[in-house]
């Protein structure tokens, strides 16, 4: 059985690959749809998209040629992964997206499942909570690409798309994966296309892997993903299966552009442990290049200290908040991101191999700008946060979704692995 994910970002892709292989799948990950056929034996494909925050008919039309493409590929079981605080634009694409893959495979339901409990993401009663918040009342409201002001998916998932919304609540689950399933036909006797399952902990991520290993589509967040692989690898697969994406040795750098709450704190903590220097918005709007050597030099004249030095843009929401009233919200944003593409050029050309990276678009243009279109999964150092190796050049990345890690993420990435 071979699975195949499409994912709506580049951190949450490897989010769930992380998932898939620590549970035993061998997974590949790719950034966007191959061009052609990829002989691998992996058991997982997951493609990349970058659809979270398009318009509908792009995100369908992406989402529906990644389908076809893993189709290709022999993937029989496909699963349609978003973020786990749903983000979704007032126009959100999650319902038109999970609509266009259903009729695709022909089939008429599947669930809607977000939770990642070690991360604080637990759906109760239909309502998805953030810690022991509500998702509209938690600092996703206030997200300036996707605010969720809404925390009941049934409501969310009805606003979105076409069809009707069920509910399988907490206690059903308590009583295992064959009332799981139950309840599912039973849902589907009346109707309902997408079913919102509560999840609690990771015992219901569990029974949910055995009650769903044979629905051909499923969609949510990269916990559902911790149960499924247990029910689909194959045995034994477990020890070799990050095997392929352990972290390879060279000189690392820790590049942040993640303004997220908890790099936020990771970025103050590691500027006390490491060399650091902080990115300039106004030199990005003026000349990035020029910038962009400067900054290398610096990181090249500090590259002697026993950890890597980090170079980030992490501002706090006020300071943001400033810089995005004087320069415009979408020029800063691209100008520091055309920056960090700039320094992760040079850095390579200058032979850097390790790239340690905080916030999910940084992740892409970083990955972009290497030129990685493949690779392999390696261990976890957080939870959803993998060591990645591109299976093409001498490249590990680690690839840090902004609200995801510890405090001290940014050291353990570089101390607690050996290096090949
Ligand atoms: N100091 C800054 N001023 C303006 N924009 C910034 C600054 N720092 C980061 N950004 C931009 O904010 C965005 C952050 O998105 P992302 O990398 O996904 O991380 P996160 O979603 O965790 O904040 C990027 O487009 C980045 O270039
Ligand atoms: O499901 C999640 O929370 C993550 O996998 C995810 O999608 C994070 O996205 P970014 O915040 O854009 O990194």
């Amino acid at each position: 059985m071979r699975l195949g994910v499409i994912a709506d970002d580049f951190t949450g892709a490897t989010d769930i690959a992380s998932f898939l292989v620590q549970n035993g799948l061998s997974t590949i990950q790719f950034n966007g749809i191959p061009a052609g056929e990829i002989a691998t034996d992996a058991q997982a494909m997951v493609i990349s998209l970058k659809s979270r925050s398009c318009p509908a008919e792009q995100a369908v039309a992406q989402s529906l040629a990644a389908l076809a493409w893993l189709q290709q590929q022999g993937c029989q079981r496909f699963y349609f992964k978003y973020c786990s605080t749903f983000d979704s634009t007032a126009q959100g694409n999650i319902g038109p997206v999970t609509d266009a893959l259903l009729k695709a495979l022909g089939e008429t339901q599947t669930v809607i499942c977000p939770a990642l409990p070690v991360n604080g993401r637990t759906v109760y009663q239909g309502h998805l909570f953030v810690g022991d918040q509500l998702l509209s009342e938690s600092g996703m409201r206030h997200h300036p690409v996707t605010p969720m002001r809404e925390s009941n998916l049934l409501r969310l998932m009805t606003s979105q798309a076409t069809g009707k919304a069920g509910l399988i609540a907490a206690a059903q689950v308590d009583q295992g994966a064959d009332s799981v399933r139950q309840a599912m036909h039973q849902l589907a006797e009346q109707g309902v296309s997408y079913v919102v399952i509560d999840t609690l902990h990771h015992q219901h991520l569990l029974t949910l892997g055995a009650a769903l290993s044979d629905l051909r589509l499923v969609t949510g967040g990269s916990g559902l993903a911790i149960g499924l692989a247990r029910q689909w690898a194959r045995a034994g697969a477990d020890a070799q299966a990050e095997q392929a994406g352990r972290p390879q040795g060279g000189r690392a750098v820790v590049l942040s552009g993640s303004c997220s709450q908890m790099t936020c704190r990771q970025v103050s903590l590691y500027r006390q442990q490491a060399p650091a220097c902080e990115v300039q918005v106004e030199p990005c709007m003026q000349n990035s290049d020029d910038y962009a050597r400067q900054l290398c030099d610096w990181t090249e004249a500090n590259s002697q200290h026993s950890l890597a030095p980090l170079l980030y843009a992490t501002t706090d929401a006020q300071q943001l908040q400033a810089i995005q009233q004087r320069y415009g919200a979408q020029r800063s944003s691209e100008a520091v991101e055309q920056l960090f593409a700039a320094v992760t050029r040079e850095l390579k050309r200058r032979g850097w191999q390790r790239f340690i990276v905080a916030g999910g678009e940084t992740s892409g243009v970083v990955a972009q700008s290497l030129g990685v279109t493949a690779f392999h999964i390696g261990p976890t150092i957080s939870p959803g946060v993998p060591w990645v190796r591109d299976i093409h050049q001498p490249l590990s990345l680690a690839l840090k979704s902004g609200n995801f890690g510890d405090e001290d993420f940014f050291r353990r990435a570089q101390t607690e692995f050996t290096y090949d």
